[in-house]
């Protein structure tokens, strides 16, 4: 996102940020699939000692921490545990534009965007095992769900965009609370196709195994590509759908 502000923003440019996410997506899985699915990470149940999995204590720390940093103070930067989250020490304003109007702060899916990472996603990302090096495991999920919220939470540019292009069709079904009608407007199929085959495609660059002969199969992927395109189809995209008509649905408040 550059520094122009939001006037200045387009569909063109918010789907090249987009685009460029992708990558960070894919590397982000890469990593994760190295390591096996070390599920007592998860498990809330499982180290007595504390209240939660240890997945949870570990990210609400790294977010505090974060927080303490400067982190979360745009509008596509959301965490997974908002409550007592400390203020920042930093306060130097963000050469980024953050002044969507007021409705974009209260849109969060982040809760959606865990439970589908940790109880669907992630057992069909990592093999089954247990290394017991679980904080490297979780840090390699921070990264994984920090980059999958902040593509997912853009789609309040993207709803912002869209409002501004045709602001009478929208304010209309935004005045009867018609989030079919929304959703339609905002919808295009065609686009929705072309970003699965290219996430595939790339999935299969960025995963290939690179040797100096020509020995390696060349069907061997470090994350399969069939998976990722999957991950956007069922939740990626959706989510940041919802995430476009909750926004639009608190634009004219
Ligand atoms: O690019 C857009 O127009 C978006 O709204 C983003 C997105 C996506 O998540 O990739 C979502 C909805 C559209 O149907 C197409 C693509």
């Amino acid at each position: 996102m550059g520094s122009d502000g939001i006037d200045n923003l387009s569909l063109d440019s918010i789907r090249k940020t987009l685009i460029g996410l992708e990558d960070t997506i894919i590397y982000s899985l890469i990593e994760r699939a190295k390591l096996p699915l070390n599920s007592p990470a998860y498990d809330s149940s499982h180290f007595p000692g504390f209240h939660g999995s240890l997945m949870e204590l570990l990210v609400k720390g790294t977010e505090s921490v974060q927080a303490q940093g400067g982190r979360y103070r745009s509008p596509e930067e959301v965490p997974f545990f908002p409550d007592h989250l400390p203020p920042p020490l930093v306060h130097r304003p963000l050469n980024c534009s953050q002044d969507l109007p007021p409705a974009a702060a209260s849109v969060n899916v982040s809760k959606k965007i865990w439970d589908f990472y940790v109880n669907q996603f992630l057992p069909l990302l990592a093999a089954k095992g247990d290394d017991g090096n679980y904080a490297l495991g979780v840090a390699s999920d921070l990264a994984c769900l920090q980059v999958l919220s902040r593509r997912i939470h853009f789609g309040k540019y993207v709803a912002e965009v869209k409002f501004r292009s045709e602001t009478e069709a929208y304010s209309a079904a935004i005045r009867e609370k018609d989030k079919d009608t929304l959703m339609n407007l905002l919808t295009d199929s065609k686009v929705e196709a072309m970003v699965k085959q290219r996430i595939e495609k790339k999935a299969k660059v960025f995963g290939q195994e690179v040797t100096l002969n020509d020995t390696s199969n060349s069907n061997d992927y470090k994350v399969d590509p069939s998976l990722v395109s999957r991950l956007y189809d069922e939740w990626v995209i959706p989510l940041t759908k919802d995430v476009e008509v909750e926004y639009l649905l608190r634009r004219l408040d």
